[in-house]
């Protein structure tokens, strides 16, 4: 079995009993591919019998949203393993444990965390997590900092650069979220309501410019090991526990994209409320509840980045020259917004879209709520340059959805 090929659930079962003491008995196992991503297969294996379960994520030789015409690497199995375990190092707790990697079947064993819930499904449910912006900002400060030239030797991290070059799929975010969106690309994927939407996009030259500016940063800013596609369907989440899943984006990028990503999620989520709660006083409150969110998911990562910075800061000139710092942070807000608003426009024009918005029945009111994504994500993206605080982030989100929606 070792050859490369796609595994059917027989043959998952058989490598499941294969691994030392996992599956103690000789009982049968149960096996489900549950795979609802855009690229690989994922099987959950159960033991009826000891309760015992765990994940088996195989990468496709293509990327399985498009099909066989799409081919993908399957180096990014090996790039997700190695940086689930970097990260589960950096930030404890807040991923899966990695029990195995396999390079020839391009395969990563896991712990299963099907008693969490994506948290896509648990914020279009209404659900609420206290925590998670506490785990979310130790998540990404800890990651970020450790991963940068701030806070670890600068020849490993060069080193480190090099282990994670992850060409194909830079090429799709650089060409799904900075470039397909702002142009009439066969990719894109929208409602023919939202043409005209679609069709403003493409002639925004204001916007082009900021965009651009971004994607140059995304190219070429070897800042700290991202995540690299940190949104609300690769955080499994209860009200106690958070964990981020599927790094398989991950290389060396700017900071502010990961940041951009769990806020633009979170905006997506905003913009869809009313197709998912009772009534405008439902609508508002949960509305409050992830502006309250958003802010503490960038005030408590500044907090604790500030404090790495001061106890564990690795760079003489960067502990030392009076108003880097603050500079520094300045200009990670500034990404953060840019690249939040970037990733809200990707998911109402783009290939990729969300649930959050997609599956909201009413086409009236689904409507609205790709007017209002588009609309904070590309106030957000001319803002980001200009961008002071948080609070103009918040703020901006609201006058531009309540404008969208008016
Ligand atoms: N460790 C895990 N425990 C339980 N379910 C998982 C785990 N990892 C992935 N899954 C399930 O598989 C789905 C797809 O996983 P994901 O890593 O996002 O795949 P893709 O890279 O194809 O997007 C998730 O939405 C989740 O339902
Ligand atoms: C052709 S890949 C599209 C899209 O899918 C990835 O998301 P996920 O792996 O969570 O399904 C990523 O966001 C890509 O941009």
């Amino acid at each position: 079995m070792s050859a490369y090929h796609p595994l059917n659930e027989e043959e998952a079962i058989e490598i499941a009993r294969s691994l030392e003491g996992f599956f103690p008995g000789s009982g049968p196992l149960n096996c489900r591919e549950i795979g609802d991503g855009n690229l690989n297969l994922v099987f959950h294996i159960s033991d009826p019998a000891s309760g015992q379960s765990l994940i088996m994520k195989q990468a496709l030789p293509y990327a399985k949203v498009v099909g066989e015409s799409w081919p993908l690497t399957l180096d990014r199995a090996r790039i997700e393993s190695e940086a689930l375990q970097l990260e589960g190092k950096l930030a404890p707790g807040l991923v899966p444990q990695v029990y195995l990697y396999n390079p020839e079947l391009a395969l990563t064993i896991m712990e299963d965390l099907s008693d969490h819930v994506i948290m896509r499904r648990g914020l279009i449910e209404g659900g609420r997590y206290p925590l998670f912006s506490e785990h979310i900002s130790t998540f990404i400060a800890q990651t970020l900092f450790f991963t940068s030239d701030l806070g670890m030797n600068q020849q490993d991290k060069k080193l480190n650069v090099g282990r994670f070059i992850n060409p194909e799929l830079c090429k799709i975010t650089e060409d799904l979220i900075f470039d397909d969106p702002y142009t009439d690309a066969e990719n894109n994927s929208f409602e023919d309501a939202i043409r005209d939407e679609a069709e403003a996009l493409w002639n925004d030259g204001q916007l082009h410019v900021e965009v651009a500016l971004l994607r140059e940063k995304f190219l070429t800013q070897a800042q700290a090991l991202l995540h690299g596609d940190l949104h609300t369907g690769s955080i499994f989440i209860t009200p106690e526990s958070t964990k981020v899943i599927d790094p398989e984006f991950a290389y060396y990028g700017p900071m502010g994209f990961d940041i951009g990503a769990v806020i633009a999620n979170l905006l997506l989520n905003y913009a869809a409320r009313e197709g998912w709660d009772h009534d405008d006083d439902a609508v508002l409150d949960y509305q409050n509840y992830l502006l309250e969110t958003v802010r503490e998911v960038w005030t408590k990562f500044e907090a604790k980045f500030r404090a790495l910075w001061d106890e564990h800061g690795q760079d003489r000139l960067a502990k030392t020259a009076p108003g880097y710092k603050d500079d520094y942070m300045l200009r990670l807000l500034r990404d953060t917004i840019g690249y939040a608003g970037c990733k809200m426009v990707r998911r109402i024009v783009g290939l990729a879209h969300v649930a959050d918005i997609d599956r909201i029945e009413d086409a009236a009111v689904r409507e609205q709520a790709q007017r209002a994504a588009l609309a904070i994500g590309k106030s957000l993206i001319k803002l980001n340059r200009q961008a002071s605080s948080i609070e103009q982030l918040i703020q901006t989100a609201q006058t531009a959805s309540a404008a969208a929606k008016a």
